[in-house]
């Protein structure tokens, strides 16, 4: 494998406050992943480590094989994206686009300018004249069009509508497959990328908790809808993450995976099973108590 990201025992304090905590992982090339936890996880803390914004307070952190600090050959191969990004008062949308031309070795012009198009970028305009939408799109046409090995999507697209939001998952996807790099997308709206998303990495109160395919989650749980007397006498002894019930029917989201036997006596019985989506999954895991998670992240 090669590894584009290599994190070991990563920690990062502030006063008393540990914001990330023994984190270790690596990210392999070519991949997209999501980088998901709850307000104040250390998501943000992580990547400022990784892109070299921030100092760690102990640990390692290797990008294409070298610390990142004032390190420029790795920081031109990477390009990190947040919603907070401020441009100079002055700079006009095509000002913003011409200085990431600068920045950026894979830059690729036309792309930027069918990308602002797209988005009905008004190029011209100043970017403290934005709404808050165009400003996240203007973040979103820098990380697409870099085409950095290492692209850092920090929530970029809470402005965006659910139309412009859409479009640039569509877009990462074609783009990803025509120019294969490393993305990291940091987002709370994991229904909305499951579909992008190849791993997840999901930090709990500053730790890892859990390093996965997204292929190998969706096996961790599943639904299984039904009457409820005879839902609950399914799920009798099993680990049960939820359970609502409407009228006479119910349904349950179980951990672990039902056998090719209990599948089969339960359908017999008229149970239906479905997968469960990560967003279920990542809520009830990151939701738990502590000791709970400790053994999921054991
Ligand atoms: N500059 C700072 N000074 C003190 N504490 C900080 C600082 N930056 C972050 N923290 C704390 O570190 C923890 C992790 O914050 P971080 O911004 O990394 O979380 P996050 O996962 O990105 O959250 P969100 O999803 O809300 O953006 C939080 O408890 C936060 O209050």
């Amino acid at each position: 494998m090669n590894a584009v990201v290599k994190v070991t025992n990563l920690t990062k304090s502030y006063g008393d406050t540990a914001a990330v905590s023994g984190v270790s992982f690596e990210l392999e090339e070519n991949k997209i992943y999501g980088l998901l936890g709850r307000n104040g996880a250390g998501k943000t803390t992580i990547m400022h480590m990784l892109t070299a914004q921030q100092f760690a307070s102990g640990g390692n952190i290797e990008v294409f094989g070298e610390e990142p600090y004032e390190n420029e050959s790795v920081l031109r191969r990477v390009c990190f994206i947040k919603e907070s990004q401020k441009y100079p008062q002055m700079f006009t949308v095509k000002d913003v686009l011409d200085v990431s031309a600068l920045l950026h070795p894979n830059w690729d012009a036309a792309y930027a300018a069918g990308l602002a198009e797209a988005f009905g970028l008004p190029t011209k305009r100043k970017v403290h004249k934005l709404s808050r939408g165009m400003l996240s799109a203007v973040g979103v046409v820098v990380g697409l069009a870099s085409r950095a090995p290492l692209t850092i999507f920090d929530e970029p697209y809470l402005g965006l509508d659910a139309v412009a939001r859409a479009l640039f998952y569509d877009r990462l996807l074609e783009d990803y497959a025509e120019h294969p790099r490393t993305v990291i997308l940091s987002t709370h709206l994991i229904d909305e990328v499951s579909r992008l998303l190849e791993h997840v990495l999901l930090i709990d109160q500053g730790r890892l908790l859990l390093d996965q395919d997204v292929e190998r989650l969706s096996g961790m749980a599943y639904t299984v809808v039904g009457s409820a007397a005879r839902i609950d006498s399914f799920v009798s002894g099993k680990k049960v993450l939820s359970r609502d019930a409407m009228g006479a029917i119910a349904s349950a989201t179980v951990m672990g995976e039902a056998s090719p036997q209990e599948r089969r006596e339960a359908a017999e019985r008229g149970l239906e099973f479905s997968p469960v989506s990560l967003q279920q999954l990542i809520v009830h895991l990151t939701g738990r108590q502590k000791e709970e998670r400790e053994a999921v992240s054991s």
